[in-house]
């Protein structure tokens, strides 16, 4: 099944103000698309536009896929890491997971197993609050190996990531595109992972 997300027109804004000037751009299967723009351009806005968390001021989003299915299932990981505190890693994986539709039958190994290969195998069942930034956001971020929705939607995906785990996340983001993911990103930094298009909101 092919995949197209057609971006036309669109403002988004807080309280009727709009933050950028109208974007048009599409994404098809396989796009890593990243969304550049300084702090405050609307780059999170845009993407929880584009989730269906907030309503477009203006312009069109509209998904093609087939006439059956009006929109892909999607995923957002949000700049803010969506853990409980008290919860383990495992824990919050498990429970992220149960609560997305795709997720299935929730494998308890093989969220462990991904733990370990994010270098998170001793924290694993720790409390969260015992763990550093970088490594909730790994724990965050271990969903892009845990779920498979057909779009992902990245709030700033490697903040507080030192080198190496970047190279892993930039990687694993390569390896879902090549599968036909449409990968849908934020950045306020030059960096850019393996990008087909760019949408530039300053
Ligand atoms: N929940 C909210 N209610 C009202 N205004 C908001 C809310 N969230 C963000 N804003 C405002 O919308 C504007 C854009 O914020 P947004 O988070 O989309 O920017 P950003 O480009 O993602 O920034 P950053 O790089 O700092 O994460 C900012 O001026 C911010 O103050």
């Amino acid at each position: 099944m092919t995949y197209r997300l057609a971006v036309s027109g669109l403002r988004c804004g807080r309280d009727e103000r709009a933050l950028f000037p109208p974007v048009d751009f599409v994404a098809d299967d396989g796009d890593i698309v990243r969304i550049v723009g300084d702090n405050g351009a609307g780059k999170s806005t845009l993407l929880r536009t584009l989730a269906g968390l907030l309503s477009p001021l203006s312009g069109t989003i509209n998904w093609r896929v087939d006439e059956n299915e009006p929109a892909p299932p999607l995923a957002l990981i949000a700049h803010e890491n969506a853990l409980s505190q008290v919860l383990s890693p495992v824990e919050n994986l498990a429970l992220l997971l149960r609560l997305s539709r795709q997720a299935g039958r929730v494998d308890e190994a093989k969220i462990v197993d991904t733990l370990e290969r994010l270098g998170l195998d001793r924290l694993a069942h720790q409390p969260t609050h015992t763990l550093s930034a970088g490594q909730k956001r790994r724990v965050t971020l271990a969903r892009l190996w845990l779920a498979a929705p057909k779009v992902w939607l990245l709030d700033e995906p490697v903040a507080a990531l030192d080198k190496s785990a970047r190279t892993h996340t930039a990687e694993r983001i390569a390896q879902l595109a090549g599968a036909g993911a449409v990968i849908i990103y934020t950045t306020h930094e030059g960096m850019a992972l393996c990008d087909t298009r760019c949408v530039a909101l300053d």
